[in-house]
């Protein structure tokens, strides 16, 4: 489905991903994780088409996605969930949702998402700035499935969130899961990662240098201590 090799890219001619290999398959959900600055946020602009790489292949199915523009990679099927979950304040939830889905593809409407998650529902006529950090979050994953994704590269949902919201936003992913939409979960919260992901790749100075199943990887307390200095 994914499939990235030797992928590198950086700021200003400084590498940051540096030969990167990473799949994921249709419908599956790796857990990209990482201490702070290995490059996940990179790898996940550098998929979407935000940040040009210097070399290495992003493959979407058969199509080459490297050096694409975001909205083309957009329309080949990848959305993102951004950190910080940028909504748009001004707009309300309905805008915000209508803007997302110009093209409604894959059956994916307002009104799908609405059922997905009532609160959304319940809150439409309020703005994006109205809203509690869950509820931008849920907006957020909304907007992003209007996009019909075969992909989605979600980046640290559960940033600055309560463990109680951090809670509803796990079901509402876990809801997701007989959607067939594959993931990429950027996440620290390691709870969250082990609840949500089959698969586990951990980041290290711009290379994968782990990868196993979920269950390997928290079978192990002491690798996972020494890759990400947590127990
Ligand atoms: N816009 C930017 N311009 C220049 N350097 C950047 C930029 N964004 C990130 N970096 C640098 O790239 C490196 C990797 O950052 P990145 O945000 O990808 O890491 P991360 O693994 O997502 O970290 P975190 O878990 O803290 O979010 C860091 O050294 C960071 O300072």
């Amino acid at each position: 489905m994914l499939s990235v090799r030797d992928l590198r890219a950086g700021y200003a001619g400084s590498t940051v991903l540096d030969g990167v290999d990473l799949t994921v398959p249709a419908g599956g959900v790796v857990a990209l994780l990482g201490r702070n600055g290995a490059g996940k946020s990179t790898f996940v602009h550098t998929v979407m088409g935000m940040l040009k790489p210097y070399s290495g292949s992003i493959r979407l199915g058969d199509r080459e996605l490297a050096g694409a523009a975001a909205h083309t990679v957009a329309r080949a099927g990848v959305a993102i969930v951004p950190q910080g979950r940028r909504v748009f304040a001004p707009l309300t939830v309905a805008e915000n949702l209508r803007i997302a889905s110009t093209r409604g593809r894959d059956g994916w409407t307002p009104e799908r998402v609405y059922e997905l998650m009532p609160r959304l529902a319940e809150r439409r006529d309020n703005r994006g700035d109205q809203l509690s950090g869950g509820e931008q979050q849920m907006l957020a994953i909304g907007r992003a499935l209007l996009r019909g994704p075969r992909l989605l590269l979600l980046d640290e949902p559960s940033d600055g969130l309560a463990p109680a919201v951090v809670d509803q936003v796990a079901e509402l992913l876990e809801g997701l899961r007989g959607e067939g939409i594959a993931a990429v979960l950027v996440e620290q919260d390691l709870h969250l990662a082990f609840r949500l992901a089959d698969e586990v790749a951990v980041m290290q100075k711009g290379r994968i240098v782990h990868r196993s199943s979920t269950a390997d990887f928290r079978a192990d307390r002491a690798r996972a201590h020494a890759l990400l200095g947590v127990g």
